[in-house]
């Protein structure tokens, strides 16, 4: 098990470097605060309870229950939602009941809403977005996960957030991030990642010269990737009359996808690159948005994202990433559709082996012609489906697919001044050696919003999002920074699994060997005739913009089952078998 070395320095660091990689050891010659969450095997289940985000503390629940009330006409949803409780099938009829408001979930329901589908979220939680989600203490608002938001620029056809959010009829204002991420690696590499490709590459090829060459060819081939997914027009990869229709009219993207869809990052960097340490950034790459290295990171999602940071750039929202699914939550609700909070499903409803509505804890029952589950596909087959049923298809995702570990993050406010004028946003900081890029505690995620929007605390503080991969819960608190600290909140996977219902407190899946790609990753449709998954367990897998892909395909397989969009059931039975038998050679 790793050990977390880590300095959030004090202001004499933060003024002479920003953050940096640093041994515990040699911190505490120097005085700085040191996080070792292995030293906490006294803190108690109570005391870290306590000191988790604390949700239903009764003052949040007032504001939460205010805010939610300028969402959605709560009342007027549970006065309708009385009348049915015992499972009323003819008065609680709906086209398609999403579980989980995650934005997987919301995208799926809001693009079926457009399509004058009668859609139900059930949120178990009092507001939504799930991971993606938002809290509020003391006057902070701090983003429940990541801060940085792929797909959400005004270009192309890749910007899957502000084209979910336009088909509810809202545009965001968002504040453009001059850096995606600044990179703080052994042996004193540091490296800034530029809006701009070109201000990128220079930084890259400055400190690998010898490698000019093959850091071009090598970026080369995600841009030849991220031009082709461009090209298309995003849908179904499951319904074989848009697939083909794409491969009639962008034959040439298609098939380059189709090349790629087997490969993975390792082997293309390999080609180009021989320089260790420069193969070993490329792994930092992946590792931050896959949680897994170049090996077996898919080479279109590398494509996808390595590429979207430069074309259309890494935009926030104003307010904070939870506003996203604030907004797409009220679009939902404007298209005559509805969601409902506090909604806990605990079963999804089996008549004939169709899946025709849920249950909740509470032991309301809903029902519709579609259930989509956003809950990660180990919830959904091991909690909300009976374990012992799980369909071939199921075992053969969690022979290929293993839960990618948590995370451990702490939520913290500082005043303004220990932190430089010029801090970038977003930090990746890997200690002494490339080899704990993968362990628990091994490298720190830094994110400091307020950099981009001080509306997100009191004038004069900033707000810090510190995360690092973690399968426990156990953290130390911080003392030598603790005069500059204002306030400060720990999430343990615990908090995870509780908060966000994810088994494990699970980031999502990863390849448990060397995959063949995305091909082995399963799309929307399940065994189970009427259910359909959507968000990090599906194609192509983690990440927002992937989940918000997700929804988007989710939507278009469902509305097609639905009547709501054509469909041919002999291609679709010949286009699912084949991806099925695909997958069995991943
Ligand atoms: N940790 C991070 O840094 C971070 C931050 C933001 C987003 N993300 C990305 O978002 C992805 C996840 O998005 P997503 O849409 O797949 O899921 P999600 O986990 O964000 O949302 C799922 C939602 O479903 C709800 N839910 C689950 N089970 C339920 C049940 N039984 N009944 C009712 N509600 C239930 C949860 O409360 C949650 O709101 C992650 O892979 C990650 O890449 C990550
Ligand atoms: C066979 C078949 C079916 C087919 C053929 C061919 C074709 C046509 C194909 C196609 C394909 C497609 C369309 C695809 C698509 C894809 C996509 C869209 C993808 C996407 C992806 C994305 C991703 C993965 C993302 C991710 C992200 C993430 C995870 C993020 C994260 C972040 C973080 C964590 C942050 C960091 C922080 C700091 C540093 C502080």
């Amino acid at each position: 098990m790793g050990v977390l070395n880590f300095a959030v320095c004090s202001s004499q660091l933060f003024s002479n470097c920003r953050i940096a990689p640093i041994s515990n050891q040699k911190l505490r010659k120097q005085g700085f605060f040191c996080f070792n969450p292995l030293k906490t095997q006294s803190c108690g289940d109570n005391q870290l309870e306590d000191l988790e985000y604390g949700f239903y503390r009764a003052k949040q629940r007032k504001r939460d229950i205010f805010r939610l009330k300028s969402m959605v006409d709560v009342d007027k949803v549970l006065e309708r939602d009385k009348s049915s409780i015992g499972g009323d099938r003819n008065t609680n009829h709906y086209d398609a009941i999403v579980i989980g408001s995650g934005i997987g979930g919301l995208v799926a329901a809001t693009q079926l809403a457009v399509k004058g589908v009668k859609v139900l979220v059930l949120e178990k939680y009092v507001i939504p977005g799930g991971s993606s989600g938002f809290y509020e203490r003391d006057g902070f608002k701090f983003d429940v996960g990541s801060s940085v938001m792929f797909g959400f620029s005004d270009k192309g056809n890749l910007n899957l957030i502000t084209q979910a959010l336009a088909a509810v009829g809202c545009r965001m204002q968002v504040i453009p991030d001059p850096t995606t991420v600044h990179y703080h690696l052994p042996n004193g590499l540091s490296v800034l990642v530029h809006r701009e490709y070109s201000d990128f590459v220079a930084e890259l090829v400055s400190k690998f010269p010898h490698e000019e060459k093959g850091i071009l060819e090598f970026y080369g081939v995600c841009w030849k990737i991220f031009n082709a997914l461009n090209a298309l027009e995003l849908k179904s990869l499951e319904e074989p009359i848009y697939l083909f229709g794409q491969f009639f009219k962008k034959p040439l993207e298609c098939l380059t996808l189709a090349y790629y869809l087997p490969q993975n990052v390792g082997d293309i960097a390999r080609n180009y690159i021989k320089d260790p340490q420069l193969l070993a950034f490329i792994d930092a790459e992946c590792f931050i948005v896959s949680t897994v290295n170049a090996m077996q990171t898919p080479m279109i999602n590398a494509g996808m994202v390595l590429c979207d940071r430069h074309f259309g750039g890494i935009n926030y929202p104003v307010g904070g990433v939870g506003e996203i699914a604030k907004a797409l939550a009220k679009g939902l609700v404007d298209q005559g559709s509805e969601i409902l909070y506090k909604a806990n499903a605990t079963n999804i409803i089996l008549q004939n082996g169709k899946a025709v509505g849920v249950k909740l804890s509470d032991g309301r029952q809903f029902y519709a012609k579609t259930i989509i589950s956003n809950a990660t596909r180990w919830d959904t087959f091991g909690k909300l489906l009976k374990k012992e049923d799980l369909p071939e298809e199921e075992k053969r995702f969690q022979k290929a697919y293993v839960k990618a570990p948590s995370f451990l993050s702490i939520h913290m406010a500082v005043k303004a001044d220990v932190l430089p004028q010029d801090t970038d946003c977003h930090h990746f900081i890997l200690e002494d050696d490339w080899k704990n890029l993968e362990k628990s505690y091994g490298s720190i995620f830094l994110s400091i919003p307020t950099v981009l929007d001080s509306s997100l605390a009191p004038e004069g503080n900033h707000i810090l999002h510190i995360f690092t991969t973690s399968s426990i819960e156990d953290w130390e608190g911080l003392p030598r920074l603790k005069s500059s600290i204002v306030f400060k909140e720990v999430g343990t996977p615990k908090t995870h699994r509780r908060y966000l219902a994810r088994d494990s407190g699970t980031y999502g899946p990863m390849p448990r060997r060397i995959p063949k790609g995305l091909i082995g990753m399963p799309f929307n449709t399940t065994a189970i005739n009427g259910l359909y998954c959507v968000g990090d367990s599906c194609f192509p897998g983690q990440g927002v913009i992937a989940v918000a892909f997700s929804g988007v395909m989710c939507a278009h397989r469902v509305a097609a089952d639905l009547g709501f969009e054509k469909k041919n059931p002999i291609l679709d039975t010949a286009l699912l078998g084949l991806l099925g038998w695909l997958r069995t050679l991943a």
